[in-house]
């Protein structure tokens, strides 16, 4: 027998304060009540983290649909949380109170406290479900049916907040090979940029890989939306927030079928049809140009400011102009209709990346400041 059976000492005052030893637990027992407080503290868990994730869909997002689900999820759980398993709670025995890990005291974004608190449901889900086999098998069936409730919202909910940020989104940075790359593109995230496109056309795979999971960790602290153009294996393998395809690159429905309803695409579109079946094939933006001839893109002739005002009056999805826009010519594409701009040269050349992307967002707010 084991210390155990000395904490189950009682004062006894019928006895004038003479310690009275109770049964002590059998081993079984004692594997009973460890089980029973692991299923307590992860019931606990499951539903903190569910309600931070509510929280956040009621005041954040004002939506009630997502909310509800969170409340549904909540509730689920906290029907296994019997009185039985909260009487084996026992928090001052419970070494774990103490431990934590620097990453919990500082979360660089909304973005971040939500992936934590999804990854702390599943794991505290996954948790039950391997336990509660030794307690009630329908218990196991149903935390690891809430786990791919929870997955599904995840997927919503993340989406939905891609999905948020793009509309919010009026400068779009696509990135040209830089010897400072990461410097440049953060410099511009501190001017306030919440849109970045991860472009080499020349760099060997491995390169590539490292520069985008590099890039997307540092949008990810910056709370901004990280694509990769052309490359949707390179997207999914870094965890991208999606891709954008260009007319010759792979069909708009296969890479749907890869990225899932939750990623963005962008497809890039030069006239009235291509934006048409764009739209018609569920891209989530468009790229509208080239307005003006460019380097960057040598040969491809410009569509000119005829274009943007077409798609000002008629694209209902979100666009960004692109093609040799800068600061001396933004104004005139903003008058052209144009909300929104992307721009490689104009940032990955600026001596002073953090000033000129100020630049650029305080002249497209100043159209319409509430988008
Ligand atoms: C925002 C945005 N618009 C257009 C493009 C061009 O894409 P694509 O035509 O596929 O050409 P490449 O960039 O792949 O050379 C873009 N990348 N981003
Ligand atoms: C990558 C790209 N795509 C374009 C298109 O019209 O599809 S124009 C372009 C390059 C834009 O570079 P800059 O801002 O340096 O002119
Ligand atoms: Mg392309």
């Amino acid at each position: 027998m084991v210390t155990r059976i000395y904490e189950n000492s009682q004062f006894d005052e019928s006895t004038n304060g003479v310690v009275v030893m109770v049964e002590p637990y059998s081993q079984k027992e004692q594997i009973q009540q460890v089980v029973y407080r692991i299923l307590d503290a992860n019931l606990d868990r499951a539903r903190e983290g569910l309600r931070i994730i509510e929280e956040w869909c009621r005041f954040g997002l004002n939506n009630a649909q997502l909310a509800l689900e969170c409340k549904r999820l909540r509730q689920e759980v906290a029907k296994w949380h019997t009185p039985e398993l909260r009487a084996a709670r026992d928090t001052p025995g419970d070494p774990g109170t103490e431990l934590t890990h620097p990453q919990e005291e500082q979360r660089a974004s909304i973005k971040s406290v939500l992936q934590a608190n999804f990854c702390r449901i599943e794991e505290a889900l996954r948790v039950l479900e391997e336990y509660s086999k030794l307690y009630q098998p329908n218990m196991a069936k149903a935390c690891k049916q809430m786990r791919y409730e929870v997955y599904t919202l995840e997927s919503s909910l993340m989406g939905h907040q891609r999905h948020q940020l793009l509309w919010r989104s009026r400068l779009y940075l696509v990135t040209s090979p830089h010897e400072s790359l990461l410097n440049n593109v953060e410099a511009a995230l501190k001017g306030g940029l919440t849109l970045l496109q991860y472009r080499d056309k020349t760099a060997d795979d491995s390169l590539r890989l490292e520069q985008a999971r590099k890039l997307r960790q540092l949008c990810h602290i910056y709370g901004a939306l990280f694509i990769v153009n052309d490359r949707v294996d390179v997207a999914l393998a870094v965890d991208a927030d999606g891709v954008h395809l260009g007319q010759q690159d792979m069909p708009i429905a296969v890479a749907r079928q890869l990225l899932g309803s939750q990623r963005l695409i962008g497809l890039s579109t030069t006239n009235k049809e291509e934006m048409q079946a764009a739209i018609a094939e569920g891209v989530d933006y468009i790229g509208v140009g080239p307005v003006y001839e460019t380097p960057t893109k040598l040969g491809k002739v410009a569509t000119g400011l005829e274009y943007v005002s077409y798609a000002a009056k008629n694209c209902s999805i979100p666009w960004f102009a692109i093609g040799g826009i800068d600061a001396n010519n933004i104004n005139d594409v903003i008058d052209a209709g144009a909300e929104r701009v992307a721009v490689v040269r104009s940032l990955m050349q600026a001596e002073q990346p953090t000033l000129v992307t100020q630049y650029l967002l305080s002249q497209l707010n100043r159209i319409k400041p509430e988008l």
